[in-house]
């Protein structure tokens, strides 16, 4: 793969990069890169989260050396799974077995752990590094990227260490690039504005959209795109707004026909989105079949996102007609999940632990 198939691999469903040109330089000089994404266990996978492990298997395709951190110690701060450190490692275990059912090649993708960084006391020097170079203000706009609020850390200060952490992570694994949604942003800035007080290399970072919730979301006067897609988000502590990836057929069906999805409406509509970033990548961009009686248009194929969307706009593409379709392939899509997890008896029991734990936040 040449420099140009690279970065179109890597640009291609993402909302940025930051930056691009930063990007291009390293891939020209033929540096090997390495990069990460990280989460906090706890909760289901949802289809949201497809999105990045896409992302994810189309760096790896790239040729960048890409690993998975499980934010356990992360979690903990952000009272995920009641702090309870053993549950959070088993729900950090089951999202390596929902990746590997998904079909990612986990044997290319290294998996770490937040106690292989926090055991080691020059981690803990970072953080102390990134604080003393970050004003507390800017540490309290941050704490979106743990879906909390500014004023979250009033009443629980180990909330504000959080920011701290994650561009430590970054600069502590010495990374090149950073994987994340969109609303991961603020603390790729940050560790982008850090680091070269802390001798540290800039992270290049690359954003990937957010899924909308099944409720959907109407475009209010919004400072920053990034906070308000991820209050709109799927979200795993929020499970009615989401579609999890071990859901059957049927309640695929009963959850997509629920879904916010009024006709002609483009902006945060979340089963376009779930058609745009699961449906077309995870087909390896197939042809999107539409069967219909006769009498309201007849069966018909889209070969691009872009010629749906612009026939759904159109009001060509009936709501309902839509929701069948993208139900019959997002069941379609999952179903080697829902085997896998009936099959692997780990894997299962896994399942069992984290969706019978009634708390998640
Ligand atoms: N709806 C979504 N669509 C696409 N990506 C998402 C979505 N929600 C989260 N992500 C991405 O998944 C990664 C892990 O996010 P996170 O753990 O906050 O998920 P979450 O479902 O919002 O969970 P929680 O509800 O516990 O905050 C991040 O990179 C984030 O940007
Ligand atoms: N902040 C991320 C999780 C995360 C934690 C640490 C990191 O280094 C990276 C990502 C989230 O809420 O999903």
């Amino acid at each position: 793969m040449d420099v140009e198939e690279k970065i179109k691999l890597i640009k291609r469903n993402t909302v940025e990069i930051v930056t691009e040109s930063e990007l291009r330089e390293k891939l020209e000089k033929g540096e090997k890169l390495k990069g990460y994404i990280g989460f906090e266990p706890s909760g289901l996978f949802h289809v949201g989260w497809m999105v990045w492990a896409k992302k994810l298997d189309d760096l790896v395709r790239a040729g960048i050396e890409m690993r998975v951190l499980a934010a356990t110690w992360h979690a903990w701060v952000n009272d995920k799974l009641g702090g309870d450190l053993n549950l959070i490692r088993d729900a950090a275990r089951y999202v390596w077995h929902v990746l590997k059912a998904l079909g990612l090649p986990m044997d290319k993708i290294g998996w770490v752990y937040a106690e292989d960084l926090v055991s080691d006391p020059n981690y803990w020097a970072l953080v102390i590094k990134v604080a003393k170079n970050t004003s507390l203000a800017r540490m309290k706009r941050a704490l979106t990227i743990m879906g909390r609020k500014a004023d979250e850390a009033e009443l629980d200060s180990s909330k504000l260490i959080y920011p701290a952490m994650q561009v430590s992570d970054i600069v502590y694994m010495d990374l090149d690039v950073a994987l994340g949604g969109l609303d991961q942003r603020k603390a790729h800035m940050l560790q982008r504005d850090v680091a070269p007080k802390i001798n540290a290399k800039k992270v290049i970072a690359i954003h990937t959209p957010l899924l909308t919730s099944l409720q959907g979301g109407k475009r209010m006067d919004v400072k920053d795109l990034d906070d308000y897609a991820s209050e709109i988000k799927m979200s795993k502590s929020k499970p009615e707004s989401a579609i999890f990836v071990h859901d059957s057929p049927e309640e695929i069906w009963s959850k997509l026909k629920k879904a916010y999805c009024p006709a002609g409406v483009v902006e945060f509509n979340p089963v376009l989105d779930i058609v745009k970033y699961v449906i077309f990548p995870w087909r390896e961009y197939k042809p999107f079949v539409v069967e219909r009686p006769e009498k309201f248009g007849g069966t018909v194929a889209f070969n691009t996102y872009e010629e749906l969307e612009e026939a759904f706009r159109e009001g060509k593409l009936h709501p309902l007609d839509l929701k069948k379709a993208t139900a019959k392939y997002l069941s379609e899509i999952l179903e080697p999940v829902r085997r896998y997890f009936q099959e692997n008896e780990e894997a299962k029991e896994l399942y069992r632990k984290i969706s019978s734990s009634r708390i998640t936040r």
